[in-house]
């Protein structure tokens, strides 16, 4: 198992200093991070953090996040998304992650589903020959996301089949499919290849693998077992500090 950290959250109540959470994350023997808002970070300090620990960065979030689900946003979206795919290749990362946006009033669900399709055609465009990935992720409703377009997987993995490029994937996060309801074998079934990227955090809470209930390791197993070869993201909130809540993870999920 190949662990990325998301660092907005991990090593965060250890390290003010951002670019130094990426050593906390060496240090800890983990194999890549990832943030979010790359507009707002340092990216000098950051990319020599990486350099200098060697670490991957996995993902990267496709800025502006502005919904796409509105098609009035799609020309913004893709200037940003050609500046975030030079940033991706720049800090080495071939994935980059874009949310659908909320269920708009006054449109029809069919209406939006179709502008996410003709939004992700056009970035297919956008991304073709940068060797870099744009993963749609689904999102819970009944907790963090309320009002978000995309709350299932199947839809998700639907929209991406109509776009039917290879630079558009998913970004599967186990916790907010299993907070939905959804069961990772039924869901992805016959369709593992579309994944780009994993996350995963516990519930209750959104803490650490091992802090809640819901059954991660066999979604995990699940996902190897059927092709998924890459990081799996923890994108959780530490319940106390960083160095315990990653013991806590590598006991429920297995170490490296
Ligand atoms: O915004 C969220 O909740 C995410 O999972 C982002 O990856």
């Amino acid at each position: 198992m190949k662990y990325s950290a998301c660092i907005e959250w991990l090593f965060a109540s250890e390290s003010p200093d951002f670019a130094n959470r990426i050593r906390l994350a060496r240090d800890a023997g983990l194999d890549a991070i990832e943030f979010w808002k790359w507009t707002e970070k340092d990216i000098p300090a950051v990319e020599k953090a990486l350099a200098e620990t060697k670490l991957s960065l996995s993902s990267l979030v496709a800025e502006p996040m502005i919904p796409l689900t509105d098609t009035a946003s799609h020309d913004a979206f893709l200037v940003g998304l050609r500046a975030s795919a030079e940033m991706a290749n720049r800090l080495g990362a071939k994935v980059l992650i874009a949310q659908a946006g909320d269920d708009l009033p006054g449109r029809t669900r069919a209406e939006q589903h179709q502008a996410l399709v003709d939004c992700l055609g056009h970035a297919a465009d956008v991304l073709a020959g940068t060797g870099v990935v744009l993963g749609l992720e689904p999102l819970n409703t009944l907790i963090d996301h309320k009002g978000y377009f995309l709350h299932s997987t199947v839809e998700g993995l639907d929209i991406v089949d109509e776009v039917n490029r290879p630079e558009i994937r998913i970004v599967y996060d186990i916790y907010h499919s299993l907070v939905m309801g959804e069961d990772t074998a039924n869901v992805l079934k016959d369709r593992i290849d579309r994944v780009a990227h994993v996350h995963v955090a516990d519930h209750p809470g959104r803490n650490e693998p091992g802090s809640g209930t819901l059954e991660l390791s066999k979604s995990l197993h699940w996902l190897f077992d059927n092709g998924y070869d890459g990081f799996v993201g923890l994108e959780y909130r530490p319940t106390a500090d960083t160095q315990s809540s990653l013991a806590t993870t590598f006991r429920t999920l297995g170490s490296h």
